[in-house]
């Protein structure tokens, strides 16, 4: 499926040095200059889920596997990347094939940090980088325009929608707003979709704090927050920097002696990988055998055939049914055939839309 959050912001504001906190593959190069990330990294990242841990207590299994989505740590834009500006155009190509934004945004003063924005301003500098996906976006719609009008004259219904609807995000764009904000409806927006519009993606803002204001935010941050909350979209604060020097522990003791020695209790990661699921429409279910307990994605409003296909083709294929134990269920009873004898294990068929959480077993024929 390869569902991927791509991390996006101003040069130097720590994209790279969140990017090597999360991702358990290859690590990035981060420094203190500007443009020191050009090449898109793409790293997996776990997905800590605690109910994971919960159903291994119970089944004991021989692996505990939990189920992972793709980050990508993208060049630093600055103003006038639309036009081309600082390698512009690359970046902004590389941001057109993620599903999801997570905007890192500066909000610890540091003399010793390169900046060439002026003094540290969340505000302004979440606003460069809108205006620069919002321009690029128009400029996509007017190289549209002209042509949809014609072909709108020739009275398809299709072409038509397509005309007014490009109408409509023009106007949009022109206002500084991005086309999420919009509401499109579903045809709406399949009858643009060809534009693959930068700024349809959601989006979540990560206040880059200092060390001191991991826990309380600083006035850098609660101005991004108050901004976020406009729009309905989530602020994680965090302090990159930290974050990254937590990924580095390999032996968990000495991980969990430095985050006591921060105060925290789990990285601030945590919460921000969870928020990047749910702002990619993600849902997870569980498959708990002796062999492996394992966590599995798929996206919300899925049904049992298309969720067992995330397992094998071939489920899905041979489907015959599911039996499902809600998460709670099965942590209540405490296995499987307990479940069972309590009445908890239910027989779903083909339209059974899977819920997150679910325990699943599935029957199929090849
Ligand atoms: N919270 C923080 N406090 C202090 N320094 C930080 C913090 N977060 C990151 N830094 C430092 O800022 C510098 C830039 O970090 P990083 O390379 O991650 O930025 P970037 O956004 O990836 O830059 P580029 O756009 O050039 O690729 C590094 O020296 C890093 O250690
Ligand atoms: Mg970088």
């Amino acid at each position: 499926m390869a569902l991927q959050a791509g991390i996006v912001g101003l040069p130097n504001v720590g994209k790279s040095t969140l990017f090597n906190a999360v991702s358990n593959s290859a690590k990035a190069q981060a420094s203190n200059y500007r443009f020191c990330t050009i090449e898109p990294n793409v790293g997996l990242v776990n997905v800590p889920d605690k109910r994971l841990n919960v159903l291994a207590e119970l089944v004991l299994p021989e692996k505990i596997v939990p189920t992972q989505i793709e980050i990508v740590d993208i060049a630093g834009l600055v103003k006038g990347a639309s036009k081309g500006e600082g390698l512009g155009n690359k970046f902004l190509a590389n941001i057109r094939e993620v599903d999801a934004i997570i905007h890192v945004i500066r909000c610890f003063e540091d003399e010793n940090v390169l900046r060439e924005e002026g003094p540290i301003n969340p505000i302004s500098d979440k606003e460069i980088i809108e205006t620069e996906l919002q321009l690029k976006d128009l400029e996509g719609v007017e190289r549209k325009l002209a042509r949809a009008e014609k072909m709108a004259k020739t009275g398809d219904a299709q072409s038509k929608l397509e005309f007014e609807v490009l109408k409509k995000c023009k106007a949009h764009l022109e206002k500084g707003k991005n086309i999420l904000s919009l509401g499109l409806s579903k045809e709406e927006r399949a009858a643009v979709a060809d534009n693959f519009f930068l700024t349809d993606k959601p989006v979540l803002y990560v206040a880059n704090v200092d060390e001191a204001s991991m826990h309380s935010g600083n006035k850098y941050s609660d101005l991004l927050v108050a901004a976020a909350r406009e729009e309905g979209a989530q602020v994680i604060v965090m302090t990159n920097a930290i974050e990254a020097q937590i990924a580095e522990f390999e032996d968990p003791e000495d991980k969990q002696m430095f985050m006591d020695e921060y105060k925290m209790e789990e990285p601030a990661l945590d919460r921000l990988i969870h928020s990047a699921y749910e702002l990619l429409n993600l849902s997870t279910y569980f498959t708990a055998g002796v062999q492996e307990v394992r966590a599995w994605t798929i996206h919300k409003g899925w049904k049992a055939p298309q969720a067992a296909g995330v397992i094998h083709s071939d489920f899905e294929k041979g489907f015959i049914k599911a039996e499902v134990i809600s998460y709670n269920d099965f942590v209540q009873y405490k296995s499987e055939a307990a479940a069972r004898e309590n009445g908890k294990l239910r027989i779903e068929g083909k339209e059974y839309i899977v819920q997150d959480g679910d325990v699943m077993h599935f029957r199929f024929n090849v």
